[in-house]
């Protein structure tokens, strides 16, 4: 599961009334992985859909769903993730008292195990879980919402990970103001699998998403800032099109 670069736009940026359109139309534009945002208004401030809406849109693509559960509690909520067809499942290490329970659930369901870090919890909570990841996620904003500024803190965190993951085969993702701008560095500290939302789903069209999706892409893999096009989308101001849900 490592290797290659991995763009996972999130589907929280998506237009929720045309949600099965918006992931053909990323799916089209090249994403790689399709990104699901699961929040419950108490681990985190801001509540966006469950287990049947992922049921419901996992027929739109065969791409891998990658889903991130900010709930708390987890555990009980694996197997209803893993039957709406959840290939990664994302548990946060912040969320329960067993993280450790939790994640060899995930895999006795037959699913790839992740975790995840707010950005105030040190590498250190998943130095005795290592062995039974597939992907750690850092968070690069606190989750919860869409469209918030990149935590430049966590360039230490993605390097201090990316060295303790040495040659395990476990993807380092990051999620959280990612754009074309920052993409090179967080592939630079480390980073293999980008996850953005507001800066791919601006513009609005299939054609918007593809450009964003390959700028994105590029400055990861080249490490250099690619120049903006010509009739390019304009920036998007903080919270327009990632508004809370
Ligand atoms: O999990 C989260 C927020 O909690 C993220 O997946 C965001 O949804 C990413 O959105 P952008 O920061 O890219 O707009």
């Amino acid at each position: 599961m490592t290797g290659e670069i991995i763009i996972a736009p999130s589907i929280l940026a998506a237009d929720f009334a045309r949600l099965g359109e918006e992931i053909t139309a990323i799916d089209t534009a090249g994403a790689d992985w399709i990104h699901c945002d699961v929040m419950d208004g108490h681990f985190v401030p801001n509540i966006s859909f469950g287990a049947d809406v992922i049921k419901a849109i996992r027929p739109t693509t065969t791409k891998i769903f990658d889903v991130h559960l900010m709930i708390a509690p987890v555990d009980p909520y694996l197997e209803a993730f893993a039957k709406a067809g959840a290939d990664v499942i994302t548990v946060h290490a912040e969320a329960g008292a067993h993280l450790d329970r939790s994640l060899q659930a995930i895999r006795a369901l037959g699913k790839k195990a992740g975790v995840s870090l707010c950005p105030s919890t040190p590498e250190s909570a998943i130095e005795y879980v290592l062995d039974r990841l597939d992907l750690i996620l850092v968070m690069t904003v606190n989750p919860g919402f869409g469209g918030q500024s990149f935590l430049e803190s966590q360039f230490a965190k993605i390097e201090r990970i990316k060295a303790m993951i040495g040659d395990r085969p476990i993807r380092l993702e990051v999620d959280g103001g990612i754009t074309r701008d920052n993409a090179a560095a967080v592939a630079a500290a480390g980073a293999d699998t980008l996850v953005a939302g507001s800066a791919v789903f601006r513009g609005k069209s299939g054609a918007a998403y593809a450009a964003n999706i390959a700028a994105i892409r590029t400055a990861a893999e080249t490490g250099r800032v690619p120049k903006r096009q010509e009739n390019a989308v304009q920036p998007m101001r903080l919270g327009e099109g990632a508004r809370i849900r």
